[in-house]
């Protein structure tokens, strides 16, 4: 089969660009801001408008598509990957930061099959940065190819985290802890950008060598996925495990070695999982 899924792709880059357009023309209006699960799990209209726009544009395309998306699991649909085809969408990736205006916010639409990722589009909007990946074919910002870096030292490494949305004091003290560990090390430094697809296309570019997050979900991490492991990178668990896109813990790094050495400083937690049946 020469390429079976090139049209969905060409589709997701097409809607990431119309999202990015509503995107971009919201950062210039007041933005109405709702809390989800806490008060630092935010939401605006926008990422509902924008879920809406792309998961109606795919049902008219190809009606018989199923999605995971942020907004709609928010609402109460499933969180669950099935063996048909399926769209894993985050509307607008860093929604804190398109809150405060803060310029890294980002469109992340990935797809699977079989439960295998096929290819992922994350459009960085506000920098105008497409960037695309198909499985064995390459990763790609704006049409450039895009190759991790090749640093082996992890004393000569950035390190991309996030401090998260579990603010409780034993789950913070676990965050800073691992950070804390990661810094003395030590590595040249520590950076986020505030959307963990971003960060990821931040290793798969070799600006940064690693990333981790424990707390994101699959439509933080499903469309990156492909760009970072097309770009030469490897995925794994903040264990230095196997990925488990539903575990809500990533690790992506320019090698295995830097990432397995990243993992032995993690304190790993569990969150409850993408997965798991809604509490009765
Ligand atoms: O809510 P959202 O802005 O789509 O996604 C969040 C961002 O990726 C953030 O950087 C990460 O720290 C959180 O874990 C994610 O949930
Ligand atoms: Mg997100
Ligand atoms: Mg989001």
């Amino acid at each position: 089969m020469a390429d079976l899924w090139q049209n969905a792709m060409d589709h997701a880059v097409a809607l990431a660009r119309t999202a990015g357009a509503v995107v971009r023309e919201a950062l210039q209006d007041e933005r109405k801001v709702m809390m989800k699960s806490s008060s630092v799990d935010l939401v605006t209209q926008t990422d509902q408008k924008v879920e809406q726009l792309i998961i109606q544009s795919v049902k008219d395309k190809f009606p018989t598509h199923r999605f995971i998306g942020e907004e709609s699991v928010a609402a109460g649909e499933a969180c669950v990957l099935t063996d048909s085809p399926t769209w894993i969408i985050d509307p607008i990736d860093g929604t804190t930061n398109f809150v405060h205006g803060y310029p890294f916010v980002a469109i992340s639409i990935g797809f699977a099959v079989n439960k295998q990722l096929e290819f992922g589009v994350v459009y960085s909007c506000v920098e105008d940065k497409m960037f695309t990946a198909r499985r064995g074919k390459g990763a790609f910002c704006n049409g450039r190819p895009l190759q991790v870096s090749d640093q082996k030292e992890i004393s000569q490494s950035i390190v991309a985290t996030e401090f998260g949305s579990i603010r409780d004091p034993e789950t913070v003290d676990k965050v800073l802890s691992s950070m804390r560990k990661i810094l003395c090390i030590p590595v040249h430094g520590i950076r986020g950008a505030g959307t963990a697809a971003v960060n990821m296309c931040h290793v798969a570019c070799g600006c940064v060598d690693a990333y981790y997050e424990i707390g994101i979900h699959v439509w933080d991490v499903a469309a990156a996925a492909v760009i970072v492991s097309e770009a030469g990178g490897v995925l794994m668990d903040v264990t230095g495990g196997q990925l488990d896109l539903m575990s809500r813990r990533v690790l992506a790094a320019s090698s295995r070695s830097i990432g397995e050495r990243i993992s032995r400083e993690i304190e790993a937690f569990a969150p409850v999982r993408d997965d798991a049946p809604p509490p009765q």
